[in-house]
């Protein structure tokens, strides 16, 4: 059984019920699987119907281990102004229940693989949004969870500490870790994500590894970005002007 088969039915918010509609896909162990789409496509509506944040979804969301660990790792930091960086990670291993010599050890390893010991005790309200963006992502990596959701984790990030952050991944789906993760930046999900999951205008559009992709949209051989824009276009026809009449 993979660590999350979704099948979302309708989802939505008070009042506007159906943004996504009939998405269907799962995460097996190890899987790192790209969630795409235009501006508001659904991915994160999708994102919050998997972590249960909307009132009303219709369909099933099921876990292999319901018991089991998700880390969400969001686009925008949560931090708090009077807290240290170093507080912060103890205040989530302290929400995870977890040991002091464990955190310690994970912690500290954490933060010089992300080159931000330096500024341990410092206030990330002060940091530079890609260090903001690390502590998040160094808090989702303490958990060793069993899936990691990650909201757009390559617009703050450099191409040293893109680097960083993707090996790490890389050893905790080694572990068995599933790992969902939205992007728009096309040609490094092409790189990195093993299955892909396409979505506009909350509908599901194509879904699989990138030859299924290419298979959907009859373009072998194409790049993600070309295959993407092709199966958007067949989605949604030009409107307007003289092509939408
Ligand atoms: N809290 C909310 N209440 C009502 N509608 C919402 C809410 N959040 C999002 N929506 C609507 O749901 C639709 C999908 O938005 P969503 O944020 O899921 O898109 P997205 O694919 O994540 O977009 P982006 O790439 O811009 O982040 C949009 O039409 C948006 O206006």
């Amino acid at each position: 059984m993979p660590i999350v088969d979704v099948a979302i039915d309708r989802a939505g918010y008070p009042g506007r019920e159906g943004v996504i509609n009939d998405i269907h896909f799962a995460i097996e162990a190890g899987e790192l699987v790209g969630l795409i789409g235009p501006n508001g496509a659904g991915k994160s509506t999708t994102i919050k119907a998997i972590l249960g944040l909307l009132p009303d979804v219709a369909g099933r969301i099921q876990f292999a281990d319901p018991s089991g660990r998700v880390a969400y790792i969001p686009e925008h930091p949560v931090l708090y102004d009077t807290l240290t960086l170093w507080e912060h990670l103890e205040l989530a291993a302290s929400a995870l229940e977890m040991d002091a010599e464990t955190f310690e050890d994970r912690g500290m390893r954490l933060l010089k693989q992300f080159r931000l010991t330096a500024v341990k005790h410092h206030l990330p309200s002060s940091f530079s949004k890609g260090m903001q963006q690390k502590m998040m992502l160094i808090i989702g990596f303490l958990q060793k969870p069993d899936l990691y959701i990650i909201d757009e984790p390559f617009i703050g990030l450099d191409p040293k500490a893109t680097k960083d952050f993707m090996n790490m991944l890389h050893e905790e789906r080694k572990r068995g870790a599933g790992v969902l993760m939205s992007t728009h930046v096309l040609d490094t999900a092409e790189r990195l994500c093993n299955s892909f999951v396409l979505l506009a205008d909350g509908q599901l559009v194509a879904a699989g590894d990138l030859d299924a992709i290419r298979d959907q949209c009859g373009m072998p051989g194409e790049s993600l970005f070309d295959c993407f824009h092709s199966l958007l276009d067949l989605a949604e026809p030009p409107q307007g002007g003289e092509a939408g009449r």
